[in-house]
């Protein structure tokens, strides 16, 4: 259960009287298991499986099954304080355990009462057809309300801390433990009364835990205190470029490697990355400018162009070298050095508006990070939104691509999102940025703040049959700038080190636009899992009339 697994990391705090008597007994009887082959997550499983057998039994309903189903669901919730007790008596916590343990939480309570509707509605004396699916339907609502319920005391918890979550307590009892009066509701033949009441109820309470929620999120934003150190270490960031772009100057190549080339000897071939970073010719006569670290940021956003801006600093491309690099590392490029400094500095202040909304996930092997979608990009950075648009640099894009571009449709919470590391550990695996559209989708990936020994590592043909595997390693510096094919291109960001701090951002560009019904909700569920959670994606999907994807030159 939530709340006790809650208690591994502030099992002092919640010690003594205070804590729950089941998890107190809970803890007693597993303690000889400590130095035992046994782990919580064995005792997750035996805790689902009980929980699941017990919901079966509801759903074949009957006095005898149901007393039956009773005692499994009050066994497997008592078996569920065991998992997190062991984890915190033996030290074996683990983030994959925490997950599997509130997923088994959910599955369970969700599992209980449909079971629970499915088992009235097939002895009800007289089944007229909505009678199939008024009970059932009742206990999804009651399942779905309870687990939410759940799972919104854990979010308070992250934002406020364990009092925050504080919960009806009294003498050692809580809320949860209404389950384990399950037993007299089934001997008093009472399913029918109970399921009622919990359709109705669960709903009721999960709003009130809402609202502590949102008075919560008023008033102490996740990230505030991050904040500050996030602006310091952004203005050390762009020192950092700065300093950067002075010594580009001082090279003046037309090509440079400095630092994609770093790692780019890992071919698989053996062989090297072949030059895979550009940087502009004229990078001495940049560098005198934008070597003050500027301190002035928000009050010059509201002056810069972005547009004018990239127009500027394309033009001091070779553009049929940069395509011809392009087309040579399979629709790759990496420029180490982008972004004009003053809308770099712009992109810095809309990671500083939209920092604390955030939304951090974490997928066992593959993925830990934040994201921040389009959709809030909108309201608090639209400075981002006019840099996407921007026909300049659509126009840079076509012409290294070959291809015409359109910008993501405005359903798409994905045409652009900031990526935060920012904490250890922060990376992502392996993986292509699949196209779920009909034609091609493009990624430009724009570093925004880098204090960070983050590699974006990538390995060029892996879709090509007919070449060699070539690997390399970019350090996505402020202000630099990686366009590829999503299908083509192997990539992955390296972790994210202690003290470290790393921000990137993408733009989405497609071919066609179209998006066909089973690829959507796909789409959407990756972006809700993966990256900007359920509110952010659908937010979006809601509050948005869908508008047929458009050029920015073109009229309305
Ligand atoms: O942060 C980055 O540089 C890239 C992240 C990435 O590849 C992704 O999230 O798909
Ligand atoms: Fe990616």
């Amino acid at each position: 259960m939530i709340k006790t697994r809650r208690s591994e990391g502030a099992a002092t705090a919640v010690e003594g009287a205070a804590r729950p008597w089941d998890a107190r007994l809970a803890a007693w009887l597993v303690r000889p298991l400590i130095d035992s082959r046994v782990t919580p997550n064995h005792v997750t499983t035996l805790r689902l499986l009980l929980g699941l057998l017990g919901a079966a039994c509801f759903a074949h309903g009957g006095f005898g099954w149901c007393n039956a189903g009773a005692i499994l669901i009050v066994l497997s919730n008592f078996i569920d304080h065991g998992d997190g007790e062991l984890a915190r008596m033996s030290g074996k916590t683990s983030r994959i355990g925490h997950v599997y343990d509130l997923a088994s939480d959910a599955v369970v309570t969700v599992g209980l009462f449909a079971g629970l509707g499915l088992g009235v509605a097939v002895t009800l004396p007289d089944r007229g057809a909505s009678w199939w699916v008024a009970p059932p339907a009742l206990g999804v609502i009651a399942g779905l309300a309870v687990a939410l319920i759940f799972y919104v005391r854990l979010l308070l918890e992250n934002r406020a801390g364990k009092a925050g979550s504080r919960q009806a307590s009294f003498a050692g009892f809580e809320t949860e433990d209404v389950l384990y009066l399950l037993p007299l509701i089934t001997v008093f033949d009472a399913t029918r009364g109970f399921l009622v009441a919990a359709a109705v109820g669960a709903p009721l309470f999960l709003i009130l835990v809402l609202r502590d929620y949102w008075r919560v999120r008023e008033a102490a934003p996740a990230a505030a205190s991050d904040a500050s150190t996030g602006m310091a270490r952004a203005e050390r960031s762009m020192a950092n470029d700065d300093e950067h772009i002075a010594l580009a100057g001082v090279g003046a190549a037309a090509f440079s490697n400095p630092e994609g080339g770093v790692d780019a000897g890992r071919a698989d071939t053996g062989g090297h990355a072949l030059g895979a970073s550009m940087a502009p010719p004229m990078a001495a006569a940049e560098a005198a400018p934008s070597a003050v670290p500027s301190m002035r940021a928000s009050a010059e956003v509201g002056t810069v162009d972005p547009d004018r801006a990239v127009a500027a600093r394309v033009a001091d491309f070779d553009a049929a070298a940069a395509k011809a690099r392009f087309d040579e590392q399979g629709a790759f490029l990496f420029i180490e050095d982008f972004l004009p400094p003053e809308v770099t500095r712009g992109l810095i202040d809309c990671v500083r508006a939209v920092q604390s909304q955030a939304n951090r996930n974490y997928l066992p092997g593959h993925k830990q990070g934040g994201s921040v979608s389009r959709h809030v990009i909108d309201e608090a950075a639209p400075f981002i939104a006019e840099l996407y648009r921007s026909p300049a640099l659509i126009g840079w894009l076509e012409r290294l691509t070959g291809d015409r571009l359109l910008p993501s449709p405005d359903d798409d919470p994905h045409a652009y999102a900031l990526y935060f590391y920012t904490r250890a550990g922060d990376h992502i695996g392996w993986h292509y940025d699949t196209s779920y559209y009909d034609g091609k989708r493009y990624t430009l990936l724009l570093g925004v703040i880098d204090d960070s020994s983050c590699l974006l590592e990538y390995r060029l043909h892996t879709r090509d049959e007919q070449r060699a595997n070539v690997s390399g390693a970019a350090r996505l510096r402020p202000g630099g700038f990686i366009l590829f094919d999503g299908d083509k291109l192997h990539h992955r960001v390296t972790r994210l080190k202690e003290g470290e701090e790393r921000v990137s951002l993408t733009f989405e560009y497609v071919t066609d636009p179209t998006l066909r019904g089973s690829r959507r909700v796909l789409s959407n569920l990756k972006d809700a899992v993966a990256y900007f959670g359920f509110r952010q994606v659908f937010r979006g999907m809601i509050g948005r009339r869908r508008e047929p994807a458009r050029r920015p030159d073109e009229p309305r």
